[in-house]
């Protein structure tokens, strides 16, 4: 075991709990436990006491940080939480997650330091999300499941939404993807399952052997066009309220709505405006915009019928989470071993 060279981690392995054993056993590890942690500040002043309880008995600082999934809640990881660490030597990162617009990956390149995130761990439990919403949307599933609980089965006249709607199948739709990354490319299969012509846009076209199915098009076409629109982009400066008044004006009127990426890729006051306006007919989103507070207008009885939410969590199953800590393990093995980490996002002068 390298004493000289520790590791610190915030929780522990829920899922690969045999691999992280062994890791227990191959690296000095010490953990900072998630009980009675409540936020960033939190974290920010364990991770400076775990680091400063090492220099100060003249044991070497740790080379290497990891967190597990479920500290999301935590974020951001930057340069304010993890400063501390790098002034002290820490040259690796690696979380749970797909996406890391939540961590300070310019300021650890920086630093000289890796940050590796799960890039398919959470592939197929997200493009199953996808479509589950996009089911949900097309058939009034929630209007459906809010009456039935509250007595009214199919509905009548005198409630203000009335009967449920007919459902639409997607068998012979289009569905226009904005970002036809892993967790696209999987929906796209899965939609062509379901008989959905398929469309994406991307900042650029992806080779045609890559496309599993779907046609690019360019953003003004994906929106004129398509049926349901999935977004499945990282959420970026560039990607930041992608969907605004101007793009929901260009769509099909009666347009269904997933969201399973980022809340901030849709500006929801003009999402919330074109529901009421009917331009939308019912969204599926697992991600808003300002978690976890939800837009008041998404709530209101007027709309929420045609609203289906989950809590940023159409990724997390207990085989995606599994295989996200096989990542995250992998990662650290490598950076341990003094090679570049498959999963490093960035590039820094080591
Ligand atoms: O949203 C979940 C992730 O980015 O992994």
């Amino acid at each position: 075991m390298a004493e000289d060279r520790p590791i610190l981690a915030l929780g522990s392995a829920a899922f690969a709990i045999s691999e992280y054993a062994a890791v227990l056993k191959r690296y000095q590890i010490d953990t900072i436990p998630l009980t009675g942690l409540t936020n960033n500040a939190g974290v920010t002043k364990a991770v400076a006491d775990a680091v400063a309880t090492r220099t100060t008995s003249g044991k070497a600082s740790y080379v290497a940080f990891i967190w597990f999934f479920g500290t999301s809640q935590f974020s951001p990881f930057d340069e304010n939480m993890l400063s501390s660490l790098t002034q002290n030597g820490c040259r690796f990162f690696s979380g749970g997650g797909a996406g890391y617009d939540d961590v300070g990956t310019e300021w650890m390149t920086s630093e000289g330091a890796y940050y590796c995130n799960t890039p398919t761990a959470i592939t197929v439990s997200t493009a199953n999300g996808a479509l589950m919403l996009i089911l949900a949307a097309t058939r009034p599933l929630i209007q459906g499941d809010m009456y039935t609980k509250a007595g009214k089965w199919r509905g009548d006249a005198s409630i203000p939404a009335g009967l449920i709607p007919y459902g639409e199948d997607i068998e012979g739709m289009t569905l226009g993807i904005i970002g036809l990354g892993s967790i696209g490319k999987a929906l796209a299969v899965r939609a062509q399952a379901c008989g959905m012509k398929i469309i994406y846009n991307n900042r650029r076209r992806i080779l045609e052997s890559e496309e599993n199915g779907a046609t690019y098009v360019s953003m003004d076409d994906l929106l004129a066009t398509s049926d349901v629109i999935s977004v499945n982009c990282p959420l970026t400066e560039s990607t930041r309220h992608l969907l605004g008044r101007t793009e929901f004006s260009k769509m099909k009127t009666g347009v269904f709505i997933v969201n399973t990426a980022r809340g901030a890729i849709i500006d929801e006051e003009a999402l919330v405006e074109a529901l009421r306006s009917g331009k939308v007919s019912r969204v599926g989103l697992d991600v808003v915009e300002h978690e976890p507070k939800i837009h008041p207008g998404l709530l209101d009885p007027s709309l929420s019928y045609r609203v289906t939410l989950q809590p940023h969590t159409t990724g997390r199953t207990t085989q995606a989470f599994y295989k996200g800590e096989l990542q995250i393990i992998k990662s650290v093995d490598e950076f341990m071993r003094g090679e570049r980490p498959e999963y490093a996002v960035n590039d820094p002068k080591i």
